[in-house]
């Protein structure tokens, strides 16, 4: 079983049945989570990928990078994305994630939300090459977007806005029970980078 090390952070966890998720706001200071969703908007290979359904390739609506030690290939909605080796800072970025999980990443999954309608539709991180009970560590930067959780029997819901500069752990059996998304809005809304930090089991 993985959890969290001891921090100063206020660590929350989730109501959810059949799950663990624990949220961190404010993981980052303000400065540093700035600074970093300007470099990664920048200096990130963001692509507009394209997934497969019912044999037709479509645009996803966001943008997406992936990176990851080398041979950490990732198969997605029939697409398998090969991954580019770490930029230093998102390199970092997992360290620092690894220390506070107490778990280790080989790869991350990168969005880029670029305004509202940009969105992730609701889905499991339960893909085979992540394993039994994955831990995912999701850190978010800039404009904030609700993060919406949904239980697969009792279809329960919860939703979580994730704020500029936190951190989101995802264990146990919550991939097994819950599906999440990210909704589009009809708001004006500045963008958002998420990284989802992953083991992909090879
Ligand atoms: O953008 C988010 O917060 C969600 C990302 C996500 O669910 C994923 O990358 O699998
Ligand atoms: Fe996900």
């Amino acid at each position: 079983m993985q959890h969290c090390l001891f921090s100063n952070h206020s660590l929350q966890s989730l109501p959810l049945a059949d799950a663990k998720v624990q949220y961190l706001a404010n993981w980052l200071d303000n400065e540093t989570a700035d600074s970093l969703l300007h470099l990664f908007q920048r200096e990130l290979n963001w692509s507009e990928a394209e997934i497969k359904i019912f044999g037709k390739m479509i645009k996803i609506p966001r943008l997406q990078a992936w990176y990851g030690d080398a041979g950490t290939n990732y198969t997605y909605s029939g697409v398998t994305m090969t991954s580019l080796p770490w930029h230093d800072e998102l390199h970092k970025l997992k360290a620092k994630c690894e220390h506070q999980c107490g778990s280790s990443f080989n790869s991350v999954l990168a969005n880029l939300y670029r305004h509202g309608q940009d969105s992730m539709g609701m889905h499991s991180d339960n893909e085979a090459e992540l394993g039994i009970e994955p831990v995912i560590a999701s850190v978010s930067l800039g404009e904030v977007r609700n993060f919406d959780f949904k239980h697969k029997i009792s279809g329960e819901k919860f939703r979580l806005p994730l704020e500029h500069g936190s951190l989101l752990i995802m264990s146990a059996e919550t991939q097994k029970h819950w599906q999440h998304g990210i909704a589009k809005t009809k708001k004006q809304v500045k963008p958002r980078i998420n990284f989802t930090f992953r083991k992909i089991l090879r």
